[in-house]
């Protein structure tokens, strides 16, 4: 029987809620069948890491990441420490640290769901959103000076290079590729960005010859953003810049019912490192602590990451049993309207693992 090493790094807020949860399901997952099993091993960095260490995670963290099968996260966000030291400090360290430079953020209505569009039925609401995850907007460039003066100066500088808009591009053709429409929107904001935006959208176009069956259009992210309120069956896959991406996914999410749902995964699709899957959210400081969460996205984000380990069956049997519990009302979260805990909806898909 294979074993997985899988890293669980809960980090901060809700992420110590739902980290956990995804687990027991994976747990139960296991324990289901005789293909494989797990072996967790858990990292307690974070805002309590910072706290006692003042870094986020060691130095050396990602050397006892390296030899793991797949990283499952939460969130890095601590309500006392300032978001830019937690994010970078553990988020972007590892994705950075590892390369994983497409973020995979799948968004459909799942059964049950009340999605808040009154004009979209679940069948109009299938995404793929495939997020830069490794430079852009969030390359970390730029600096800070004369800090408090009046002549203060501060840059965030969005960098894109020719391979890493090539690589993405490529990813992006690829999964439109996979799936039945063949349909991928290239989101830009090349009108008022004159550089980086249109070398990003000529390395679309160059890249669209090696895809001639995938249909492929260019769309502005302020009109993108419109139009997936109200054309959303016009859309299909979508690839964007690390900060266009980010903002969309969110609104895809919501769209979809709740952020609470959307998982992603930050992936190295070379496999030369883990790569590592999480929910979108973030830390919840509003509902942190109190046993609220929905804990469906890190589900969803556990389907993700069996899909990346090839273990296509099991991954599918998970999706099975957490649409079969948001299909139930009485295990809906207060995000979804209902007043189901975190526990109840984890044992709610254990209970749906055991009879499958
Ligand atoms: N990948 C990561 O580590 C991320 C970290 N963050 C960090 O998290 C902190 C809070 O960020 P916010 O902007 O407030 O975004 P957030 O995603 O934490 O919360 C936004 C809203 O959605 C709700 N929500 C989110 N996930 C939920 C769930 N699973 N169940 C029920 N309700 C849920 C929250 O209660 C809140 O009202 C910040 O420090 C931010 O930097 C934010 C996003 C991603
Ligand atoms: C940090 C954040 O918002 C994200 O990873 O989506
Ligand atoms: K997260
Ligand atoms: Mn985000």
């Amino acid at each position: 029987m294979k074993t997985y090493k899988i890293a669980c790094i809960p980090g901060d807020g809700i992420g110590k809620e739902v980290v956990p949860a995804g687990q027991e399901v994976l747990q139960a997952l296991a324990a289901s069948q005789e293909r494989f099993r797990f072996e967790f091993t858990s990292f307690g960095w974070g805002g309590d890491f910072y706290r006692e260490h003042g870094v986020m995670m060691p130095a050396d963290g990602l050397d006892a990441l390296r030899g793991m099968d797949a990283i499952l996260f939460g969130s890095a966000g601590d309500p006392h420490i300032p978001d830019h030291v937690t994010l970078w400090g553990l988020r972007l360290k590892i994705c950075q640290g590892f390369d994983q430079y497409a973020n995979v953020r799948p968004t459909r209505i799942l059964p049950g769901i009340d999605a808040p569009l009154k004009r979209c039925a679940p069948a109009d609401l299938d995404w793929v959103i495939v997020r830069e995850n490794s430079e852009g907007e969030y390359a970390g460039v730029g600096g800070r000076a004369h800090q408090g003066h009046p002549i203060e100066v501060a840059t965030d500088v969005s960098v894109m290079t020719r391979a890493g808009v090539e690589r993405i591009m490529r990813f992006g053709f690829r999964l439109a590729q996979s799936r039945p429409r063949k349909l991928l929107t290239v989101v830009t904001k090349s009108n008022a960005q004159r550089h980086a935006m249109v070398m990003w959208d000529e390395i679309a176009l160059a890249v669209s010859r090696e895809f001639p069956d995938v249909r492929w259009e260019k769309e502005l992210v302020d009109a993108c953003a419109a139009r997936m309120v109200t054309r959303p069956a016009s859309l299909d896959t979508l690839v964007a810049t690390n900060l266009h991406a980010d903002i969309l996914s969110d609104l895809a999410a919501a769209l979809s019912g709740s952020l609470g749902i959307a998982p992603t995964g930050n992936i190295d699709p070379e496999r030369r490192y883990p790569s590592m899957f999480e929910p979108i959210h973030g830390s919840a400081f509003d509902i942190m602590g109190r046993g609220l969460a929905n804990p469906i996205g890190t589900f969803w984000s556990c389907v993700m990451l069996l899909e990346h380990l090839g273990e296509t069956d099991a991954a599918a049997r998970l999706m099975a049993a957490l649409e079969a519990v948001t299909a139930d009302p009485a295990l809906h979260t207060g995000d979804l309207g209902g007043k189901a805990r975190t526990a109840d909806v984890t044992a709610g898909v254990c209970h749906q693992l055991l009879q499958r």
